[in-house]
């Protein structure tokens, strides 16, 4: 068990990360009263079902009053409106923060409104499934996995320590990085991939052979594995986009470039040009799993089967 770093936290939405951040915090100790609030009186009967909190709230002013740590799990589009409504609500020296998958716009969002005496720390674990809702949620979701926090320099450092020191009780990594470097980096890594998967999901849907089910049928690994992230959350993938739109759109502009270099490489029958692209991938991802890897293995003692050189997980992870 490790200290109590935030006697008092509140959860704003209780879907996959609200839910999985509830219990492992309550697993590792490092809170004492969790106040839950979420926008639907059903989502939050449900987390009352579920034991995922000691208080819940329909009114969120109510949620965070006593709070000394403010998590808003929502999607990110509703940030601002959140602010708006808790600023007049918040402790001194509360610490807020959020794990939005995108933060230049949480910061333009958020900071405007929230007074001076608490400390705003963006946040992003980079920890998730396909899975929403806070059936969804398991305690386990964050170990292993980079947390970045994005704080403006003037904040103050001890608070920025005790989120850090919670995120690591919980199992993360946490790294700091200014909000920007976060939403290119996030763009290429994250953002491109789910909106690939959507794509190509729906060119796969619009051909006639869905219609006699022959992509189901024959669908391979690789297909599989796009509708995986393709069954992701609309609402929040929608604000993503809608909220980080100026990386996503300079990463979409590089990848249909490189798109179209390819299908040059195929038109022209260039064997070399795409052997070589498929090589270099291939040790990127090599290189990947060997980081994954030496995480895992030296600091949580997970199953790993040496021979695939995967790690073994309960859950699809990213
Ligand atoms: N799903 C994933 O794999 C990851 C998601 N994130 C980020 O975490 C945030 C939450 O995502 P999930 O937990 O996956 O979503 P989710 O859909 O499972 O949960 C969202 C929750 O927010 C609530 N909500 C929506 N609008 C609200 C409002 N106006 N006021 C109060 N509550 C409201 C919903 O009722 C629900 O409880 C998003 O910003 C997302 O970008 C970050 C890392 C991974
Ligand atoms: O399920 C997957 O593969 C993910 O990529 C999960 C995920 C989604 C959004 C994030 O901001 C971080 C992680």
């Amino acid at each position: 068990m490790a200290d109590v770093l935030f006697p008092r936290m509140a959860l704003i939405g209780i879907g996959l990360l609200g839910s999985s951040i509830a219990l492992a915090a309550r697993e590792h100790g490092v809170v004492e009263h969790i106040a839950v609030h979420t926008r639907s009186k059903d989502t939050l009967d449900r987390a009352e079902e579920l034991g995922l909190g000691d208080s819940y709230h329909q009114d969120v002013t109510e949620c965070v009053a006593d709070a000394d740590l403010v998590i808003v799990c929502t999607p990110v589009g509703v940030c601002e409106t959140i602010a708006k409504t808790i600023a007049a609500h918040l402790k001194p020296g509360a610490v807020v923060t959020d794990v939005g998958s995108v933060k230049s716009s949480i910061v333009k969002q958020m900071a405007p409104h929230l007074p001076k005496h608490v400390h705003f720390i963006p946040g992003h674990p980079i920890a998730g499934t396909e899975n929403s809702g806070p059936d969804a949620g398991f305690a386990e979701l964050f170990i292993g996995r980079w947390c970045v926090l994005t704080p403006a320099e003037d904040v103050d450092k001890d608070a920025v320590a005790k989120l850090q020191a919670f995120w690591e009780a919980l199992g993360s990594n946490v790294e700091l990085m200014d909000a920007e470097h976060h939403d290119q980096v996030l763009a290429i890594t994250s953002h491109l991939p789910h909106l690939i998967a959507y794509n190509i999901v729906g060119t796969a849907a619009d051909l006639e052979m869905v219609r006699d089910s022959e992509v189901i049928k024959y669908s391979a690994g690789g297909f599989r594995d796009f509708t995986r992230l393709a069954a992701s959350d609309p609402t929040m993938w929608r604000d993503v986009f809608l909220h980080n739109k100026e990386a996503a759109l300079e990463m979409l502009g590089r990848f249909t470039e490189d798109l179209t270099a390819l299908q040059r490489a195929i038109r022209w029958g260039d064997g070399d040009a795409l052997f070589d692209l498929f090589s270099r991938t291939r040790s990127i991802r090599r290189s990947i799993i060997d980081a994954g890897q030496e995480i895992e293995a030296a600091d949580f003692g997970r199953h790993i089967n040496d021979a695939e050189g995967e790690v073994e997980k309960s859950q699809t992870r990213l």
